[in-house]
């Protein structure tokens, strides 16, 4: 097994299946989000806590970070309603399971969950971020998680369109979301055109002056910049030969099907970068205003130093994937020390 230790727990209170990946804590704690999501069937969520960990192990070494890989997920089952009573002790069964790792495991929000979640996490363990703000946390990590992906695409832009402005590009975000919708805000003198499954965004992002298109129009788009900011296994071979974009940046995590489609997109000519590299800005902040006690200045500043590490992994040969990968590894090496 990668992984250094994986529970598995049918919760006591709303017997609803739990699972905690911890992949590594070579540089520290293990960190990941709570991911709440429908599955066919547990396993699908274990499978989804054991792929995510393991990228939030790259996430923080290449952010250098004092942190490893890890995540939890709470698997909901296709026919239970999810009442808030359930929700609730959903949270409670993990927040116990979270304190039994004594600190081993750090719990922040992920898809599917917020600070109000943390809260409910907090009443049994002190190892949880994303606090409301309420109660001295910094809240949703989408702001900083926005900042950095802003950093990397501007970064990124300077690579391959030779300035990091990204005036009159075009611009396709999928995912209107919370970070897609601060990303794409950010995209001053850009012609954007976002999408989402959820057709009750379509008004606000008119009212902002973008563009729409339907979810299945995304990769059929020609665009100077694809910005993935929903969900994951975008990116695959048969995605990526029909793509038109020079450039893919963007927040959601595990794009690529697999790691060949990486080698795919080089061919091609499009730069993708990789995505636990651009998407690291929500823990870089977090972890560092709420464990590491920084203030906000400096906690910005390391996310914004995404954008030195987007210019390292381009500037490396091979592909971005392949250096990212690299940079990863050689800080593992060195562990803590
Ligand atoms: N929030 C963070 O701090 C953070 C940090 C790192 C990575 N991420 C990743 O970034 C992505 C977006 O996160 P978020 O917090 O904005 O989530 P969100 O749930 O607020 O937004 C996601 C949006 O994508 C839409 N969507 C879902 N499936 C879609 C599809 N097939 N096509 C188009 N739109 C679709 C949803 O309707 C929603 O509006 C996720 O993959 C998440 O794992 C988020």
């Amino acid at each position: 097994m990668e992984h250094e230790d994986v529970v598995i727990r049918r919760g006591r209170r709303s017997g609803v299946t739990l699972v905690i990946a911890a992949h590594s804590r070579v540089l520290g704690p293990a960190v990941g989000g709570v991911r709440l999501r429908r599955y066919p069937d547990w396993r699908d969520g274990l499978e989804d806590a054991l792929r995510l960990s393991s990228a939030m192990t790259d996430k923080c070494a290449v952010a250098g970070v004092p942190f490893g890989g890890g995540k939890s997920v709470v698997a909901l089952d296709g026919g239970t309603e999810l009442t808030p009573e359930l929700r609730e002790a959903a949270f409670e069964d993990l927040g116990e399971l979270i304190a039994s790792l004594d600190g081993s495991y750090l719990a922040g929000p992920d898809v599917g969950t917020g600070p109000a979640d943390m809260a409910v996490l907090r009443r049994y363990s002190p190892h949880v971020f994303c606090l409301p703000e309420e109660q001295g946390g910094v809240g949703s990590s989408s702001g900083p998680t926005a900042v950095g992906v802003l950093a990397a695409l501007r970064s990124a832009a300077r690579h391959v369109f030779g300035t990091e402005s990204v005036e009159g590009r075009r611009v396709v975000l999928s995912g209107f979301g919370s970070v897609g919708s601060l990303v794409a805000e950010g995209l001053t003198g850009a012609e954007v055109i976002v999408s989402d499954v959820d057709t009750s965004k379509r008004e606000p992002a008119r009212r902002q002056g973008f563009g729409w298109i339907e979810p299945d129009e995304v990769l059929n788009t020609p665009c100077d910049i694809l910005v993935p900011a929903a969900v994951g296994g975008v990116l695959s071979p048969e995605t990526a030969a029909r793509l038109e974009a020079s450039l893919v940046v963007g927040p959601a995590n595990n794009q690529l099907t697999d790691d060949s489609v990486a080698e795919l997109l080089a061919d091609r000519g499009i730069r993708w970068i990789p995505d636990f590299v651009a998407s690291a800005g929500g823990v870089v902040y977090t972890l560092g205003r709420e464990i590491e006690k920084l203030g906000h200045e400096e906690a910005i500043a390391r996310v914004e130093a995404i954008g030195s590490t987007v210019d390292m992994v381009l500037s490396a040969p091979g592909t971005p994937l392949a250096a990212a990968r690299a940079l990863a590894a050689e800080r593992l090496k060195h562990g803590r020390g």
